[in-house]
Formats: structure tokens, sequence, C-alpha cells
């Protein structure tokens, strides 16, 4: 018995009907999957794929193939369900982040003592040495850059360093140095802080806590400074992820702490010429898919001071809203990273050259 032929604007019809049956079924599939993605997010999972789920409803889905499609055919189809739907899960846990736009669309622009960072305001310079090494260092270094109109004084009294043995920093009396210099000086005061235990005692000498690139997976850390008065400079992590580096402002801000300036300082690649590499995507993405101001380090993105001028002028074309630039009084003879930082006449060259792009107030 043959069927009788329908035309094909009847045939279309039916698949017109068939399509939409598909649609009302798709939906209801990804309303499923998203209750899915929120209970996964509260359980805390640390990610939403799962490929030995996705595998057992492949291999259902085949053993129940009619046909006409083949198995691969069947296979492709689900596995886009699939990829869509996990798209749909990761956004939606996306939407929750507190420094993402979709949450707060407007820019934060941070008025720390007067001073602002971020959006609408001019581009920011944090200067300094990398190790506070004694009074006298940190006062003529303040007192030269305050005449400069630079208002944030940097420097570490608590060192990261690769070797347990290098210079470790002075802790306390460093502290007190360097926001003495600041004060002195008018400007504010930014310090690493690398330890949980020391976040209140740098809280008291200092303006702005750093997180620096080492300790930005140190979720206790992140946790610890959410909690603290101050604003903090995160620095992305040597090998961390753009995402990685968000969810690292993430942990600050759910603790209730909204001050968090994003710091881009060159990430891990195989590339041997400079220390790091910079990542001015990372900057352009953390402006578009944060609120929060970002900054760029030139100084540990390089690692040699003659791609400071043309690293510096790409940060601020991409949107970066302020440079962090390593300076002391006699690089030659500091006590850590000698090799990159500037002294006063390099600093003079450095922000002549950058005179022009700096007075542009930043936009995204
Ligand atoms: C919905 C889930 O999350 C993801 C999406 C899946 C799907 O669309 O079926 C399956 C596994 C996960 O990759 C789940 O784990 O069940």
């Amino acid at each position: 018995m043959t069927q009788p032929q329908r035309s094909i604007d009847e045939l279309r019809a039916e698949v017109d009907a068939i399509n939409r049956d598909l649609l009302t079924l798709l939906s209801r599939r990804g309303e499923v999957v998203a209750q899915i993605g929120r209970a996964k997010s509260l359980e805390g999972r640390p990610q939403h794929y799962d490929p030995a789920r996705e595998e057992q409803q492949l291999r259902e889905m085949e053993g129940l193939n009619p046909g006409p499609f083949s198995a691969g055919a069947v296979k492709a189809i689900f596995k886009e369900i699939f990829k869509a739907s996990l798209d749909l899960e990761e956004t939606n846990d996306k939407k929750q982040l507190l420094v993402s736009r979709k949450v707060k669309p407007d820019d934060t622009t941070l008025d720390i003592d007067g001073v602002r960072i971020g959006a609408g305001a001019p581009p920011i310079i944090v200067a300094g040495p990398c190790s506070i090494e004694s009074e006298e260092q940190m006062e003529v270094t303040a007192r030269f850059l305050a005449s400069k109109g630079v208002k944030i004084l940097r420097g570490g009294a608590y060192k990261p360093r690769t070797s347990p043995y290098g210079f470790q920093g002075m802790g306390v009396d460093g502290l007190i140095i360097g926001g003495r210099a600041a004060r002195e000086n008018g400007m504010l005061f930014v310090t690493e802080v690398m330890d949980t235990r020391d976040v209140e005692v740098v809280a008291e000498h200092a303006d702005i806590l750093q997180v620096g690139a080492r300790n930005m997976h140190n979720f206790a850390l992140l946790r610890e400074v959410g909690r603290s008065r101050r604003p903090v400079l995160l620095k992305r992590g040597l090998s961390a992820t753009i995402e990685e580096w968000l969810y690292a402002a993430e942990y600050i801000l759910s603790e209730g702490n909204p001050e968090v300036i994003l710091c881009e300082r060159g990430i891990r690649t195989f590339e041997k010429w400079t220390r790091n590499t910079l990542d001015l995507s990372a900057v352009a993405l953390a402006k578009q898919e944060t609120h929060l101001p970002v900054i760029v380090d030139v100084t540990h993105a390089a690692g040699r001071r003659d791609l400071l001028i043309p690293l510096a002028k790409a940060a601020l074309a991409v949107g970066a809203d302020g440079i962090h630039v390593e300076v002391h009084p006699s690089p030659a003879t500091a006590l850590s990273d000698n090799e990159q930082q500037l002294d006063f006449a390099g600093y003079e060259r450095f922000i002549g050259a950058l005179d022009s792009v700096l007075k542009v107030p930043a936009t995204v």
C-alpha cells in the first residue's frame, strides 16, 4: 500500500508543528537543567560539566534510537543540547556574581580619602619600591613621587620571595615606615598582606591592602581582607585564568567589602625574553565583565625597564584605570627586584612619556 502523496506545503506544516513541540520540550528541559545548575551551586560543586552523566544519556539514546537518524547524528544532536544546557547553567551562575556588571551595571569608582580610582577619574599611578628597606629610602622616595603628583605610595613589608633565604621584608617596622612616609607626603599607602594573621596590623598602617599574585588563590586570606574595612588591590595570579581572578575578587566582595581594584601583572607563558607576558585582553575583559577598577603592574609584567613605557601606553589604551610601577632611589643596591625598578630619573622619563595619555580620564 503506497501512502497518498502529501504536498510539500502539507509536510512542511507538519514539520512546523513538530518544531513547536520540540521547542516546548527543549524549553522544559532547559528549565529543569537550570534547576540542576542551581542545586549544584548550592552544593558548592566546583564545576557544572559532568561528562559521565552526558555519556550515560548518550548511551541510553543510542539504545532507544528508532531511526531514521544514524547513531552518530543522534549523538551530535544531543551533544549540542548538552552544550547549550551547560552554557545555561554557567551563565545563570555567573549572573549572581557580585563582581559582574550583570549585578551592578555601573562602574565602581573608589574614593579613598579624596583619591579617586576607576572610570571617570584620571588614570592613577601607584609607585614605590619593591621592598621597604629603611626610613630614609621611603622618605626620599615618597617626597620625590609626591612632587611628581603620585597619590599612592607602594612598598612591601612582607615579601613573598621564591627562596626562603631571600630578604623577607621588615614586617611591622616596615609598615610603620611606609605608612608614615605616605602620610607625611599627603599620599595613600598600599602594601601587601600575605597572612590572615597580619590583616589587622597591615590595615592599621595601610590605606589599601594588596593581595599579591602568589596569594590570589589563598581563599582564607581573600575572605579575611573581605572582612576588613580597607580597599583591596588584588593582583592576578601567575597562572590564573581570568575567571579564577574574578572569582578571587568575588571572595572579597562576598564578605562585604565592595572596594576591590583588580591588577593585571602578567602571566606565565613559554616566553623567556620577558619575565611574564602582559595579558591586555584580560584588562579589556575585566573592564567589560566587571564594574571594578582595573590597573596594570607594568614592572612585573615585563620584568625589564625598556618595555615599561610602551606597555603602560598599551594598558591605558585598552582601558586600564591606572599603572603600577616600581621606583627605587638606587635600584642597583635594592634588596629585591633590582633588574626592574626605575630610579628617579627613569621615573621622570617614564611619566614624561605618558604625559599626554595620563591626562585623559579613563573611559571603557
Ligand atoms: C544538567 C546537568 O549538567 C550538565 C548538562 C547535562 C545535560 O544537559 O543533560 C548533563 C551533564 C552536565 O554536563 C547534569 O549534570 O545533570
